[in-house]
């Protein structure tokens, strides 16, 4: 492999030296989600939302409890703009939940999209990017420095000559985990200052991990560096947009929440461009297995999963944290006997059963699936699926013989038994059920 081609983090950004504090510190609430599906979740997907699946995906958001949403690109496309108009027009958006818009520093595109707010009743934020690491910088956009500071001052006064008093403000660094420190410190200086972020009225400074580079604790001390050092700290909602590019988008949010993070943007199940945004479900049900309460609902999952996957066009992996398919369910024989254990000692509210890091019940799934029958499979298992589909109890010894009617039954067919197959076969070899 042709490894010396790249070069580690610490090679391509400054990683400014911290009394950091974060590993020391505790999930003991959920910071403010805002799911950006209808966003950046869009722009991943071949087929982007048409306005029927993004209505219904905005209407899934509001229902479970998302109290602010990214709602589109304005700009990008009249599918984006209609539905923003939809918003801003119809009674779609609940008093307590905020839109938010986003847009380029360009000044053409600033301006269609707040005309695309004209009119909104209830609160809006509007959230203007550009990228500002170096790569990006020289190639992309072929500014330097101060060229690209210029453009963002620019582009803040404009958004706020424009915009109402209903309207807030957001301004990310795109790819902030890739530039220097003191340069996202005098941007963020900048727009906090024409925006005059203060505590009644705070901008939102959002920090994207937008392709993900480093280990986790890099993006916390990036993140807690900036919670320490940011102007006007107080008038600003410090905000968090990791992707996935390595695998630990959640690792990056969870870590970055702890560094100081009051805001975590990402997709519900992680849709997103190249690896996906970091998961929002996956980060709330994660605190919801530490005993703190997310503030999303996610109690009818399967619910949620069909939307998603009608809304992206795009299936979800069996093993995905939580609502994949499979994941609530064993198949190996010492952790189906672990299971079985398990479910039979509870006593009281406690969820302390092995190999289950969630009731299957707060998700709304059942227990049928939680033990599955194969080659893998032990006597444990198979007499709790016999048990709790038919009623039948063996004794330990016909549980140990039976057990080897099953094996070779699941070794020759080399597919899973179901439950109707395990009852055949044992009134095939037992004569009848009891
Ligand atoms: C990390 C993120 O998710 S950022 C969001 C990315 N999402 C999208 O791009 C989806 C929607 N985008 C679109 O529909 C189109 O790209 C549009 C409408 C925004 C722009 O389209 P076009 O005008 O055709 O330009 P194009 O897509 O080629 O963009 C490149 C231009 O934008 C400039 N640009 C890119 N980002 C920014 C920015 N944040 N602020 C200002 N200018 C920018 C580039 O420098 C380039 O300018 P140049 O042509 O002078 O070199
Ligand atoms: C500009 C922002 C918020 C973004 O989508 C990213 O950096 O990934």
């Amino acid at each position: 492999m042709p490894s010396h081609r790249y070069r580690d983090v610490f090679a391509r950004v400054p990683v400014e030296p911290l009394a950091r504090t974060w590993p020391d510190r505790r999930l003991t609430r959920a910071p403010l989600w805002v799911p950006v599906d209808l966003r950046d979740g869009n722009q991943a997907l071949a087929e982007p939302m048409d306005p029927e699946r993004k209505r219904r995906f905005f209407e899934l958001m509001v229902a479970i409890g998302y109290k602010e949403i990214e709602v589109g690109y304005p700009s990008a496309s009249q599918t984006d703009f209609d539905f923003v108009r939809l918003l801003a027009t119809s009674e779609l958006v609940p008093d307590e939940v905020t839109i938010v818009v986003f847009t380029p520093a360009r000044p053409e595109l600033i301006a269609r999209t707040l005309e695309s707010i004209q009119g909104i009743r209830g609160q809006v934020v509007v959230h203007m990017y550009a990228a500002t690491a170096p790569v990006w910088r020289d190639v992309v956009l072929r500014r330097t420095r101060d060229e690209l500071a210029e453009l963002v001052r620019a582009g803040a006064e404009q958004v706020l000559r424009s915009a109402g008093e209903s309207v807030r403000f957001q301004f990310s660094p795109e790819v902030f985990n890739l530039t220097e420190p003191d340069y996202i410190l005098e941007l963020a200086d900048q727009v906090t200052k024409v925006w005059d972020a203060r505590p009644e009225r705070p901008v939102i400074l959002n920090l994207p991990a937008t392709v993900e580079v480093a280990t986790p604790n890099v993006y916390a001390d990036q993140i807690e560096y900036m919670d320490q050092n940011l102007p006007r700290r107080d008038g600003v909602i410090l905000s968090v947009h990791p992707h996935n590019d390595r695998g630990t988008g959640i690792a990056c949010a969870e870590l970055a929440v702890l560094a100081g993070a009051q805001r975590v943007e990402g997709c519900i199940f992680g849709n997103g461009e190249r690896t996906g945004n970091v998961d929002l479900a996956t980060l709330a049900l994660n605190l919801h297995t530490q005993g703190v309460d997310p503030m999303i609902d996610f109690s009818d999952l399967d619910r949620i999963r069909e939307t998603v996957e009608y809304c992206t066009r795009m299936p979800i992996h069996p093993r995905h944290p939580y609502v994949g398919e499979l994941v609530h369910t064993a198949f190996s024989g010492t952790h189906q006997d672990a299971i079985r254990k398990g479910l039979a000692a509870r006593t009281g509210e406690r969820w302390e059963v092995p190999y289950l890091p969630i009731d299957p019940a707060d998700v709304g799934r059942g227990y049928e699936a939680v033990v599955r029958v194969n080659s893998q499979s032990g006597k444990g298992g198979i007499a709790h699926v016999l048990e709790t589909a038919y009623g039948v109890q063996m004794s330990a010894a016909e549980q140990v013989s039976f057990a080897r009617h099953v094996q070779r039954h699941t070794d020759a067919t080399g597919r899973e038994a179901s439950a109707a197959e395990l009852k055949t076969l044992y009134e095939e070899v037992y004569g009848c059920s009891n």
